[in-house]
């Protein structure tokens, strides 16, 4: 095998997606099954042993395209170099912790590692940040890499728009393969939209075919919002494999492109489309082409669909500005 490998480093990588993250980038669904990878795998101190371990069973799985493991507690480190950066690792909140104190805590995570990517990742390096609240984190590590362009910061909204895929499949009894165009507007939170009013179910579109606003606004829209919780409340424990996919998903995407007919949503810095503040990282409905995305321009929307847009994007603002109190941007 000939090719360089590409660098991919994965933060949080004892966590629970890391653990169904990681086997899967080192068998080549991350980038392609030609695409040899390097992985670096940053965690915090007390957590390098649990890290080490999966590393053992990486070895053991003798993935073809694996071309070394590195484990390490240091960002300057684990970025070095980096191609991709996955930024997983993060502080969940816990009982008493209020909005605030997650977002400062974060702080202290993505701010440094924001400044390792920028000084140390490769020159073509793409970011997505999964920790969560995804967006202002993306935020936080963007403006600590100045010398990066700011759209190699993205944020995760694929696992919400796969969850949106297969609601509106079982709905309409179209399998999700024939399903297109749906868009995830805003935050990864529970004011995110995921709008069908542009999306198409074997060729028709989506709200025509489905024809039922109150589905859309009682069921739809709050299944797939909180559909976070959900898995909380069902397994005890968040999304771990779905959300490791959806970041496979970007991640490919966001290399090898969307499909002709087709977009994808994408958590990325806003440049004030569709009244989406500039700067903001908001999800959108993106095509991708060799390597780079672009907004899908010219939708038209309706009242029903603004209302929620706005109200999402409003949450991003107000988190923009938290952060920016606590002097993190
Ligand atoms: N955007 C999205 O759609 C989703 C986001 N998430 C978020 O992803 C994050 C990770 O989830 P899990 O893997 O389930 O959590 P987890 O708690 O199992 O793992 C997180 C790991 O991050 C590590 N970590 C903490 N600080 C770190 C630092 N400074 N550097 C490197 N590693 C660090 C921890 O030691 C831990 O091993 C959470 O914030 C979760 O809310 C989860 C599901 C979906
Ligand atoms: O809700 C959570 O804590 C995890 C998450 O982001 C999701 O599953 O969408």
């Amino acid at each position: 095998m000939t090719r360089t490998p590409v660098n991919v480093t994965v933060t949080g990588a004892a966590g629970q997606i890391g653990y169904a993250l990681l086997f899967r980038i080192a068998s080549g669904q991350l980038l392609g099954a030609d695409v040899p990878v390097k992985l670096r795998l940053l965690e915090i101190t007390p957590a390098l042993k649990a890290a080490e371990g999966t590393a053992m069973e990486l070895d053991d799985c003798a993935f073809p395209l694996l071309q070394g493991i590195d484990i390490t507690d240091d960002p300057n480190v684990a970025f070095d170099g980096a191609n991709v950066g996955l930024l997983v690792g993060a502080r969940p909140r816990t009982k008493g912790m209020e909005r605030g104190d997650l977002l400062e805590a974060n702080g202290g995570i993505f701010k440094p590692q924001g400044k390792a990517i920028n000084d140390h990742a490769a020159d073509d390096i793409k970011v997505l940040v999964v920790g969560n609240p995804a967006n202002t984190n993306a935020l936080i590590a963007q403006a600590a890499a100045p010398d990066v362009p700011a759209e190699r910061f993205t944020a995760m909204t694929r696992l919400d728009h796969n969850r949106a895929l297969t609601q509106l499949s079982k709905k309409t009894g179209v399998p999700v393969s024939e399903i297109k165009k749906l868009t995830i507007w805003g935050n990864h939170s529970a004011t995110q939209y995921p709008d069908i009013f542009h999306a198409t179910v074997a060729g028709k579109n989506a709200a025509e075919v489905v024809n039922d606003e109150k589905w859309l606004a009682d069921d739809f829209i709050p299944t797939v919002a909180k559909r976070g919780a959900a898995i909380i409340e069902a397994r005890g424990a968040s999304s771990a494999a779905s959300a490791a996919n959806a970041a496979i998903d970007h991640i490919y995407t966001w290399v090898n492109g969307t499909a002709e007919g087709d977009w994808a949503s994408m958590g990325i810095p806003s440049d004030g489309s569709y009244g989406v503040a500039e700067g903001l990282i908001s999800s959108f409905p993106v095509t991708v082409k060799d390597g780079t995305y672009e907004i899908v321009q010219g939708l038209e929307i309706n009242d029903f669909s603004r209302a929620r847009i706005d109200a999402s994007v409003q949450e991003l603002a107000e988190e923009r500005e938290a952060v920016r109190a606590l002097g993190l941007l």
